[in-house]
């Protein structure tokens, strides 16, 4: 196998940004952050005075920002009209909106074109991590993993970071967390979710370590098999 794709799914907190970053680091390949395009987008719209309750409205506007992805594992980075967003998308104003503006089909429908031809331009292969990525974006993918962990170890490591940012104690940063996973997973347009091809690792009582290595393994197992 030249160029390996590997999607990485699950809910907030698992996992995903940390372990894609260091698989790809590993094995030198390229690294997208799907959720950083979604908030990216959603920051448009925020800043385009775009009513994010008004998916007629959203939907008009969403070909308009053009998001580009900087995928070097060690560096990835973000851009919307040229504007470098990779701390605006994190404010919980934007964490707050991105479940209702992804959630619009013409939203998704852009954004996973976008996705697909960064995915099909990466010569080494790449890790591709979000929420519909095993079932939608890249169906095709060599290995598909589905992280999962309880609310409360997603809840202790988001308010781990929030901690001197944002104020948000364990409890609320839980019921926000879980109000976004349900709206993720009950959206009509590729709603998160597990492919079934995609193995699942339970995180929650594994460190990040033991995670990426987890996962380099099964792909070096992929490889191996396809030689
Ligand atoms: N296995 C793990 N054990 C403990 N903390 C972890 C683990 N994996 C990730 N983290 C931490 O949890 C936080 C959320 O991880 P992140 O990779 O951003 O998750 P996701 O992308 O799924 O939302 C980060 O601060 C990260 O360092
Ligand atoms: N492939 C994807 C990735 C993210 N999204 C949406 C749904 C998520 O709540 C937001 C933000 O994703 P992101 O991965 O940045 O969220 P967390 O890092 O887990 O807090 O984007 C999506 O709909 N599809």
């Amino acid at each position: 196998m030249e160029s390996v794709i590997v999607a990485i799914d699950g809910p907030s907190g698992t996992g995903k940004s940390s372990t894609s970053k260091a698989v790809a680091a590993k094995l030198g390949l390229s690294y997208l952050d799907t959720g950083a395009q979604y908030r990216a987008i959603t920051w448009w719209m925020i800043n385009n005075g775009i009513d994010t309750d008004d998916p007629a409205a959203i939907a008009t506007a969403s070909a308009k920002p053009v998001i580009v992805s900087g995928t070097d594992p060690a560096g990835p980075t973000i851009t919307v009209d040229g504007v470098d967003v990779a701390g605006p998308i994190r404010t919980q104003e934007v964490t707050s909106k991105v479940s209702a503006v992804s959630a619009v089909a013409e939203v998704r429908a852009v954004i996973t074109e976008l996705q697909r031809s960064i995915a099909l331009t990466a010569r080494q292969g790449i890790v591709v991590e979000g929420r519909d990525i095993g079932t939608t974006v890249l169906p095709d993918a060599d290995l598909k993993i589905f992280l999962t962990a309880s609310p409360e170890a997603r809840a202790a490591r988001r308010s781990g970071e929030l901690k001197g940012k944002e104020s948000a104690d364990l409890a609320s940063t839980k019921a926000a967390l879980i109000k976004r996973d349900e709206a993720d997973s009950s959206r009509r347009t590729s709603p998160l979710a597990k492919a079934d091809d995609a193995v699942e690792v339970d995180t929650t009582d594994l460190t990040l370590d033991q995670v990426v290595e987890c996962v380099v393994t099964l792909v070096e197992e992929k490889r191996a098999a396809a030689r």
